[in-house]
């Protein structure tokens, strides 16, 4: 992705409005070029900082195409570049920012695809590779497990998700297989060797088809880092390397941070180690942690504490949460805005109980002047949303839920996307598979002909001219065929290429879905989307990098008048802020999740989650407790209700924070009648009844 920034600016107007930074938000900005982290706390300024940061360094004469940002989204990258300009643009003196490129700027994937495809020549990749994203990947994996037969052996072997997990996790955090399954998989640790064939059939397939997955993305870069000459080349590139959310990085990460900056000089990292909720993925604090140890005397860790999000109720709760963490680094918070009411603790009897309430709860704030969209409700995992969805749509409240069933997983964008990938990478065996599928009279055994015909080594180009369909599906194929060379051979100029596939694409949805209707409609959004790329490519390698999780994310800005309240999961929450925040099922079991086997690390995670979920909250927060929590495919035990406590994080010095509201209906009152003990012996009776007495 591109931010813009203006032309770099004289050092003497060094940074716009530095009275609007405090001390240490200063200090980060107009740091000079030895390692420098900036450990900030929730609503601490991190994005404004960053921002200020990056002014600084233009305004000192820093060459833009020399310096490199990392962030945690393509939205983030954006943010930054805007906020950086508008800085620039007032240290001259409020001149509108004449956008100049900001061209490294992105998420670490995203960056990983630019360079490797500079870079392809020289580390031995081919250039013209395709990026598999997260669900093609799974596909994949599932389908090179099926061709060794793995799908049918006697015990039952790992699915295609968790073999890709396991697979992730080794490749994440730089550990060898052995060590990932014992460690957080041990039931599969009896399928170790075969896991081991069938990863390097996963990557050697990959190869061959010009595939690069996410994990490959980083390991190629990280592994063309441990090269001398490519690390002093690439570091020698960029005068700057700034990072955000440095805590979620992973070891690969690390590693490719250490190879282009191996002394610090030029590094920046922004990051709040409590805030670090991504372990699964690999994701290691240690980074942030050992940086003073790493840098020694030359680095300079600034502590960012004033928080201008959350009022002083909210700022203490949230502190007591994670005074209670085993390691991090120290940071006292204190916040700068003004006094609010204290956060609550709301115990109900149930999920349904819950959802009534939070309703209520929302629909209040609202009357009270609170648009439903400066509110939000989390969850840790989409399912646990489910009974509020069902009690939002019967009361009529507009929502968007984030973090569910991510946009580029239905299929018809899959479709859509299928048809421009394999049209760039004739060898794309799964999107071939899906396009083909998409033809009424391809069935499968017609599919299988026709990957063969692919895979067998010679032209694909004359493998799709040469297919012959079976008979009733000549004419379906025709037009599909002659779509995909026109597309292939670069006919169409990019972004009709789009619309073409759109144009084939439309009559087969409306004949395979009754509301093919909602469908073109996201389909029309994502075709903003593709009229703002420069080619296909970038296209489809930023969707596939930085995914957008509704079609509402590709639509531009909302009209004044629409409201909606926003659900999100923990995850899908992060970086955000609203001015109401309705924390769901704040219980051991969900959080944290695992109530027996957790490793402490991983237990440790849940409480910087439940840290990220309340630090979401500017003034009102509600923690909601149902005391019965409907538990879903527990190992073992299946699907059942358990009589649930608080959050264990939630511990005396947090509830001191709060305001605990007990809304459980009364127990059910007892008759109350004062009669003497045994003055009847009904069970005698009763046994004497069928004149069996004794
Ligand atoms: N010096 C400042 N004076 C006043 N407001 C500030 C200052 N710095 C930041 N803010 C405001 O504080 C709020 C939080 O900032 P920001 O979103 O950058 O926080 P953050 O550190 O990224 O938080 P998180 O890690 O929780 O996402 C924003 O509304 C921002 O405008």
């Amino acid at each position: 992705m591109i931010a813009t920034v203006p032309a770099a600016c004289s050092p003497s107007t060094a940074l716009a409005r530095r009275d609007a930074l405090n001390a240490e938000q200063r200090q980060a900005a107009e740091h000079g070029d030895g390692p420098l982290l900036v450990a900030a706390g929730p609503g601490t300024g991190k994005t404004a900082t960053l921002a200020a940061r990056v002014a600084s360094l233009l305004g000192r004469g820093a060459d833009p195409q020399r310096l490199l940002l990392l962030t945690f989204s393509r939205r983030a990258a954006q943010t930054m570049g805007q906020r950086a300009a508008h800085l620039l643009a007032a240290t001259r003196g409020g001149q509108a920012p004449a956008a100049a490129a900001l061209p490294w700027s992105g998420t670490f994937h995203a960056v990983a695809a630019r360079l490797l495809r500079d870079l392809a020549p020289a580390i031995g990749l081919p250039a013209d590779f395709s990026v598999l994203d997260r669900g093609d990947a799974e596909d994949l994996m599932a389908s090179v497990r099926s061709a060794r037969g793995q799908a049918e052996l006697p015990r039952r072997f790992p699915l295609a998700p968790t073999c890709l997990a396991i697979a992730s996790r080794c490749v994440n955090t730089d550990a060898p297989l052995a060590d990932v399954v014992t460690e957080h998989y041990p039931w599969c640790r009896p399928w170790t060797g075969e896991l081991q064939q069938l990863f390097a059939d996963f990557s050697r397939h990959k190869l061959q088809h010009r595939l690069l997955d996410f994990d490959d993305l980083l390991l190629a870069w990280a592994e063309a880092m441990d090269v001398p000459a490519v690390a002093q080349a690439l570091g020698r590139r960029f005068d700057h390397v700034l990072v955000d959310e440095a805590q979620d990085c992973n070891r690969l990460q690390a590693r490719i941070l250490a190879g282009l900056k191996p002394d610090g000089r030029g590094l920046t990292l922004v990051g709040d180690d409590d805030q670090c909720i991504y372990g699964f993925r690999g994701a290691d604090r240690q980074l942030m942690l050992d940086f003073a140890a790493t840098h020694g005397e030359r680095a300079t860790v600034v502590a960012l504490t004033r928080n201008y999000r959350a009022t002083p109720a909210l700022v203490a709760a949230a502190q007591a949460v994670i005074d209670g963490a085993a390691r991090r680094l120290p940071r006292v918070m204190h916040s700068g805005v003004d006094a609010g009411p204290r956060p609550r603790l709301v115990r109900v009897d149930d999920e349904a109980a819950q959802a009534t309430w939070v309703v209520d709860e929302v629909l209040r704030l609202r009357e009270q002047g609170l648009a439903l969209k400066q509110q939000a409700v989390l969850f840790r995992t989409g399912t646990h949303a489910s009974v509020l969805e069902l009690e939002l749509v019967r009361r009529g409240v507009p929502f968007v839920k984030f973090g569910g069933l991510r946009f580029l997983d239905t299929a018809h964008v899959k479709d859509l996307l299928a048809l421009l990938r394999w049209s760039r990478n004739p060898r794309h065996a799964l999107a071939a598979q899906r396009c083909a599928r998409l033809v009424p009279g391809i069935g499968p055994a017609a599919v299988r002909r026709l990957l063969a015909a692919l895979e067998s080594g010679g032209d694909p180009v004359a493998a799709i001219d040469a297919f012959q369909p079976p008979p009733g599906a000549r004419e379906g194929w025709q037009g599909l065929a002659t779509l995909w060379s026109a597309l292939h051979r670069g006919a169409l100029p990019w972004p009709e290429s789009y619309d073409a596939a759109l144009d084939w694409l439309t009559p087969q949805l409306r004949v395979r879905h009754d509301d093919a209707a909602v469908r073109l409609a996201d389909l029309a959004q994502l075709r903003a989307a593709a009229h703002a790329q420069p080619d296909a490519d970038r296209f489809l390698a930023d969707l596939a990098l930085d995914p957008p999780q509704s079609s509402s994310d590709l639509a531009g800005p909302p009209h004044r008048d629409e409201d909606w309240l926003v659900l999100s999961t923990i995850h899908a929450a992060k970086g955000q802020e609203w001015r109401a925040v309705h924390v769901l099922s704040v219980v051991d079991g969900c959080m944290p999740a695992d109530l027996a086997t957790g490793r402490a690390e991983e237990i440790e995670e849940e409480r910087r989650l439940l840290y990220v979920a309340m630090t979401r909250a500017r003034v009102h927060l509600n923690l909601v407790v149902p005391h019965r929590f409907h538990v879903t495919q527990q190992h073992r035990h299946g699907d059942r209700h358990l009589y649930a406590v608080p959050s264990r994080f939630i511990d005396a010095r947090v509830q001191a924070c709060c305001d605990d509201i007990d809304l459980r209906p009364d127990q059910p009152a007892t008759l109350g009648l004062d009669l003497p003990p045994g003055c009847a012996d009904i069970a005698t009776t009763m046994r004497q009844r069928w004149g069996t007495a004794g």
